[in-house]
């Protein structure tokens, strides 16, 4: 068993639509779903802002690495085409794995560049942090600490200030 903690990220084309798609493509490991939060971009300003949402998902049966292939096939779902001119450009779909936590619930640690755990650049992103105090308000982000304290005092509280709350822009209908 491991359980994981998924960022969504889009800006370009039906935002929302293809952060529902990543959601479908998951399915019934989906655990909790975040609030969506519209973000100034990230790394390379120009580009469109983003919707961003955190997802914590779990699976009886999923290694660490499992959850890569799963974001990645969430990528192609939505018809992301990856630009290897330009890093951190703008995308249908971003699904990247923030942080794995295994049976003993002890995070899986990894500097693997295929796959390094926790994400190495997560503790600098509101745009993740924010969401996923929604989901978990006591929530910690292995090796760097309190999501709230990350995100009131370290490099991303700045940023903080910047993200807007879409609540009529829910991930899950209620319909
Ligand atoms: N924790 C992780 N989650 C997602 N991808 C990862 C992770 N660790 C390493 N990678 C690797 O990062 C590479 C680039 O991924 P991607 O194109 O999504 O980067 P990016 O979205 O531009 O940047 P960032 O990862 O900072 O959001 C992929 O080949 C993937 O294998
Ligand atoms: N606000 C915001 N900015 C970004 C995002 C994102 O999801 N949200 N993803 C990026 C890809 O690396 C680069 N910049």
């Amino acid at each position: 068993m491991t359980r994981a903690v998924l960022s969504l990220g889009s800006n370009l084309g039906d935002r929302l639509g293809n952060l529902r798609t990543a959601l479908a493509t998951l399915g019934d490991a989906v655990l909790v779903v975040s609030g969506v939060y519209e973000t100034p971009p990230w790394g390379d300003v120009e580009q469109p802002a983003y919707l961003n949402a955190v997802l914590l998902v779990q699976d009886d049966a999923a290694a660490p690495r499992d959850w890569l292939e799963r974001a990645r096939a969430a990528e192609a779902a939505a018809g992301r085409v990856r630009d290897p001119q330009r890093r951190f450009g703008p995308r249908t779909l971003d699904v990247d794995v923030i942080a794995v936590w295994g049976d003993d619930d002890e995070p899986v640690l990894s500097d693997d560049p295929e796959l390094t755990l926790p994400h190495p650049r997560a503790h600098l992103r509101a745009f993740v942090l924010r969401p996923w105090i929604d989901i978990q308000p006591y929530g910690r982000l292995p090796g760097h600490g309190w999501l709230t304290d990350l995100l009131t005092a370290g490099p991303a509280a700045q940023d903080a200030l910047d993200l807007r709350p879409r609540p009529e822009l829910a991930l899950e209908s209620t319909a």
